[in-house]
């Protein structure tokens, strides 16, 4: 298997065939709803709250709540309420297993649940998958974080209608470090490799440094790409703002840190600084002119048109040039 990552991939352009980059459809469907942008922030507290994720859900983006110090229940309903999809995280534990039930009892029916644990090839995550199909039929369903070809089929046979692929590739992880697992360094040939067995969608989380990643991701098999720490230095960024030298910068923290956990226990995850720079709404229009661009360099006039072009790798054993027959 060729191993390569982001910074020494490079997509080979084909022939445009758009007058301006304008007209690039950068859209992608999952589930039932179609979304502007094949992106979605991380679903971290540091990164999304309950009023970034109201915004996203009415500005056409796909949203991700996160799980922690959070009444799920509630957030459903005020969602709804609003008029815009529901999309919340759920993990394994009987607190999640109660949120299920509440859920059914009051008839709620968020559009989007993502089973968001650590290590998600595990029978705790076939049991979550089940259940929910049970309780909340109607309710898409992301799995992960996963990280091989065997756990994208387990996780697709035992339910889920999409995957999340990244054990440890985000820039505020230590699992590498603290367990020497993952798919961080390497992150996009894993997604690659499990791209192959795919039958369902794949969003590809973590590692995303610049915008060219999002492309790259998608040439890999990605219907949608997480992004953590792009995202978590902006003015509405719910991390704490953090004056340093005269500069200002927001905390970014892992979910597995002690940050985020209240305590020191199996921590894989630590805080970082990000320098702010300025409103999400601009680096989400930023983004979309980028993959625009994508699209035409691929020759393309929509988002998996991208999926058609050749690449090369650049430097080490692997270098080379990888065209499709
Ligand atoms: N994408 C990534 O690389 C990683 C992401 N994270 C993120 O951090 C957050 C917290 O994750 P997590 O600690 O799983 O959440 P939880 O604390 O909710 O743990 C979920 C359940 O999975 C169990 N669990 C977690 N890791 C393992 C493992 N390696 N082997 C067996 N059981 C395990 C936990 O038990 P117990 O704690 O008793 O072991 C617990 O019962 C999540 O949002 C997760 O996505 C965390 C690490 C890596
Ligand atoms: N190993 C850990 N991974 C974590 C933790 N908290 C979040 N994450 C993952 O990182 C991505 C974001 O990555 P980025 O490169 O875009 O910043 C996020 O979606 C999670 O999957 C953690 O504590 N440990």
């Amino acid at each position: 298997m060729q191993i390569f990552d982001y910074d020494n991939i490079l997509l080979l352009p084909r022939k445009c065939r758009v007058e301006s980059r304008s007209e690039c459809d950068t859209s992608v469907t999952l589930g039932e709803r179609c979304f502007r942008l094949p992106v979605v922030p991380a679903n971290m507290k540091t990164v999304v709250d309950e009023s970034i994720c109201l915004w996203l859900a009415q500005n056409g983006y796909f949203y991700v709540m996160h799980r922690f110090d959070l009444d799920n229940v509630k957030f459903v309903k005020d969602m709804q309420g609003k008029g815009v999809f529901a999309s919340i995280s759920l993990g394994v534990k009987k607190a999640d297993y109660d949120t299920v039930d509440q859920l059914a009892a009051q008839g709620l029916v968020p559009e989007y649940v993502t089973i968001d644990i650590a290590h998600g090839h595990a029978d705790s995550v076939k049991n979550m998958i089940g259940y929910l199909k049970q309780k909340l039929p109607k309710t898409f369903v992301i799995a992960g974080n996963v990280g091989t070809p065997e756990a994208v089929i387990d996780l697709e046979n035992w339910g889920a209608d999409a995957t999340k692929v990244g054990i440890g590739p985000g820039k505020v992880c230590i699992t590498k470090l603290k367990t020497g697992f993952g798919t961080g360094g390497w992150q996009l040939s894993a997604l690659k490799w499990c791209a192959r067995v795919a039958t369902k969608p794949i969003i590809a989380d973590g590692g995303i440094r610049d915008h060219g990643d999002i492309a790259k991701s998608v040439r890999f098999g990605a219907s949608m790409v997480m992004i953590g720490s792009l995202f978590a230095g902006h003015e509405e960024s719910p991390g704490k703002t953090v004056e340093v030298d005269g500069k200002l910068f927001k905390e970014y923290y892992g979910s597995a840190s002690d940050f985020n956990k209240g305590e020191y226990k199996h921590v894989e995850g630590k805080r970082i600084l990000e320098p702010i720079k300025g409103k999400l709404a601009d680096t989400l229009i930023e983004m979309e002119q980028d993959v625009q661009s994508s699209i035409s360099y691929a020759g393309g006039r929509a988002l998996m048109d991208i999926r058609k072009v050749n690449y090369v790798t650049l430097g080490g054993d692997n270098a080379g040039e990888h065209l499709l027959m």
